[in-house]
């Protein structure tokens, strides 16, 4: 029986304690002199499929720092992957630097040592990789998805993944209002990047009242000038007066401190890992009365969209339609919890990891 693992804390410095303690099977360290290139492959769970996740690049300030993240995100993409339906295992990849360092040969290098996995990990965009630096990768590799529409590929999978986290939120808005209109509401957005300027225009065209925040101070003024959004600054971002709280930048925004401060009714956005400690903060929000739209859930318009890809059977309207699922999921998972009254992201997980168990037995039974 494969068992989920779920222990957060870890033993500092063992790299063995690290990728046994959520289960992985797999941490892969890249480093090459030449380019400056230093990357790190997770792969989680290959049960459901070779594993499909995208690459983050991140100036991470330790090692250990970028570790966490890698194991952390591509257990998410095992999770994302079974709750949709999707035949693939989860991986994610991280670089650990600055975007400036980006070129061709620091891209093709990172390509080489995806090829060299053989295909049992296979790459897509995250946050700040587009899709020419996926043309880079692929000049290596053919495990490389998000690749741009005139290339044959999917294009920029973002403006899937802001539609199904749309659907995901209105399906959160549904169990706690009654509706799932989103008109009036007040949405606090934070990160308008690649997927939260795309959410953005869904809400602003449901007259839903939306706030807007980034660290990047030049691109949150150009989103709120096209869309009407109202910017609210970084620090008083949490107290703000809202009813959902979206976040779309990076992870760990539920912790001790924000869910001190939070007075919203949901929570439903587009980040990964949005939970700082899974248990302690998926409870804390149960017992808040904050109703959790699970990340890995309602995020993946993405997965789905590059997945269409990795088959070699893109069609951009199929991908919207098989997205379009993400609400009816969402609400079976948000019933599921108030029924069993157990956090919204372990009823998304217990769902997700059951799907892996039963596909696993079908596999060793042949
Ligand atoms: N792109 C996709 O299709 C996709 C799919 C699934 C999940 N996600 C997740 O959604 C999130 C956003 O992805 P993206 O592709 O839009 O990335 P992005 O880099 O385009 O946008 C992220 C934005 O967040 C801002 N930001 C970073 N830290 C911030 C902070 N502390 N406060 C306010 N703003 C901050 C950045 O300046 C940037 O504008 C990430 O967590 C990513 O893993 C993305």
């Amino acid at each position: 029986m494969l068992e989920i693992k779920t222990k957060e804390k870890v033993q500092e410095g063992s790299i063995y304690g690290q990728i046994t303690s959520l289960g992985h099977e797999q941490l892969v360290i890249c480093y090459d002199e030449a380019t400056g290139l230093k990357a790190i492959i997770g792969i989680h769970n290959t049960v459901l499929g070779p594993a499909l996740g995208g690459t983050r690049m991140w100036p991470y300030q330790s090692e250990s720092e970028a570790i966490t993240d890698v194991l952390r995100l591509s257990r998410g993409m095992t999770f994302k992957a079974a709750i949709s339906g999707l035949n693939i295992g989860g991986g994610k990849a991280v670089i650990i630097g600055h975007p400036r360092q980006k070129n061709e040969a620091f891209l093709r290098r990172f390509g080489r040592f995806i090829e060299s996995l053989g295909g049992r990990y296979t790459t897509a965009e995250d946050v700040n990789m587009n899709t020419r630096d996926m043309e880079y990768i692929a000049m290596e590799t053919s495990h490389v998805t998000g690749l741009p529409e005139v290339k044959g590929g999917g294009g920029d999978p973002s403006p899937v993944t802001a539609f199904g986290t749309y659907l995901g939120m209105k399906a959160a808005a549904k169990k706690a209002f009654g509706s799932d209109s989103l008109c009036g509401k007040k949405i606090a957005v934070q990160g308008v990047g690649q997927v939260g300027s795309h959410l953005i225009q869904y809400l602003v065209k449901e007259d839903a009242k939306v706030f807007v925040t980034d660290i990047d101070e030049e691109r949150l003024q150009k989103v709120a000038q096209k869309t009407g959004a109202k910017t609210v600054s970084s620090e008083g971002f949490y107290d703000i007066d809202m009813d959902i709280y979206a976040p779309c930048a990076l992870g760990a925004t539920l912790n001790d401190d924000t869910l001190e401060r939070l007075q919203c009714q949901v929570v439903a956005g587009a980040a990964n890992n949005q939970l700082d400690s899974e248990e302690k903060h998926g409870k804390l929000l149960l017992k808040k009365g904050i109703l959790y739209a699970p990340d890995f859930l309602i995020n993946a318009g993405g997965l789905i969209n590059v997945y269409a890809e990795y088959l070699g059977k893109y069609n951009r309207d199929l991908a919207y339609q098989q997205a379009e699922k993400i609400y009816d999921t969402c609400l079976a998972i948000l019933n599921k919890s108030e029924k069993e009254k157990i956090p919204t992201q372990q009823a998304a997980i217990e769902i997700a990891w059951n799907r892996v168990q039963q596909i696993g037995k079908v596999k060793l039974s042949h």
